[in-house]
């Protein structure tokens, strides 16, 4: 069985602005999957209807067995622990240290209490250390998150989502606000944890180049609709201007196969 299956799934916002319709994929476990599309496709749509920060307005989604459109918060709470979500703005609490920052990975998996008092186990602080110390972040631990540059902190998102111990990771624009190398530094590390972690990764992503050089399968969204399933390696400058219709021809020029 697929780890994520979205079977006919819609968004609407407010009633009035389809950002998705009718979309359906399945993602196996252990898979890297690039979803490009032109500024509002509905890409970051998806990826919350994945994890249920919004609500489908239609069609299911079936997340390691389970139709968790309609679960309760409790059991939507248990859900999303199995999730790791990475954001284009790192979403950290920049005041604390990287430390403070990646331990918070475990919130979901704590009681209220416990979480407000900041009560972390041993174990915990260990394997905290150790995710730090895979993504290079060693030094920086005990540092406030706003003194890092931004490829240091997208990697303290990443380990703060490896602290979930999640089966998915979402990742949201991840390298849209860092230079080349800082990117370079970011997916590569993504597809080690999903080679070593055996995690299974959807990344969203504007740079075409990127998609199909860190992703087997690409999915294409152009207005909230799937135009394109398949192999990257398939992708082909017509079904690129396709995906993107005529809007973003710069992400598009470079791209020569
Ligand atoms: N909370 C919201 N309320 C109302 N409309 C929204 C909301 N979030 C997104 N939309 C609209 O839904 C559509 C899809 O937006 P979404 O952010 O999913 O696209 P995207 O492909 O991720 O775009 P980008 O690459 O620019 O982030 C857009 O028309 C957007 O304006």
């Amino acid at each position: 069985m697929p780890l994520l299956q979205i079977k006919n799934v819609s968004k609407t916002y407010n009633n009035v602005t389809r950002a998705l319709q009718d979309v359906s994929f399945s993602v196996e476990e252990g898979e890297v999957v690039s979803v490009i599309g032109p500024s509002g496709a509905g890409k970051s749509t998806l990826m919350r209807c994945i994890n249920r920060l919004v609500d489908t307005s239609a069609g299911s989604v079936i997340f390691d067995g389970q139709d968790i459109t309609g679960i309760s918060k409790r059991e939507l709470r248990h859900v999303r622990t199995k999730t790791g979500m990475i954001f284009q703005h790192y979403n950290l609490v920049d005041r604390l240290s990287v430390i403070a920052n990646v331990l918070h990975g475990r919130l979901g998996q704590k009681s209220t209490l416990s979480g407000v008092v900041g009560y972390y186990s041993e174990r915990e602080k260990e394997n905290a250390f150790r995710i730090i110390n895979k993504l290079g972040l060693s030094e920086q631990a005990y540092k406030p998150c706003n003194e890092l540059s931004g490829g240091q902190k997208q990697r303290v998102g990443i380990a703060r989502a490896l602290m979930q111990e999640p089966k998915l990771l979402l990742c949201d624009e991840p390298i849209a606000s860092l230079d080349p190398s800082s990117s370079k530094i970011i997916m590569d590390h993504l597809i080690d944890i999903n080679e070593t972690m055996n995690i299974t990764v959807i990344l969203n992503l504007h740079q075409v180049d990127v998609a199909v050089k860190y992703a087997r399968r690409v999915i294409g969204i152009t207005a909230g609709r799937v135009v394109y399933d398949g192999p990257s390696d398939a992708l082909d400058k017509k079904t690129i201007h396709d995906i993107y219709q005529s809007g973003e021809g710069d992400l598009i020029t470079d791209f020569e196969r």
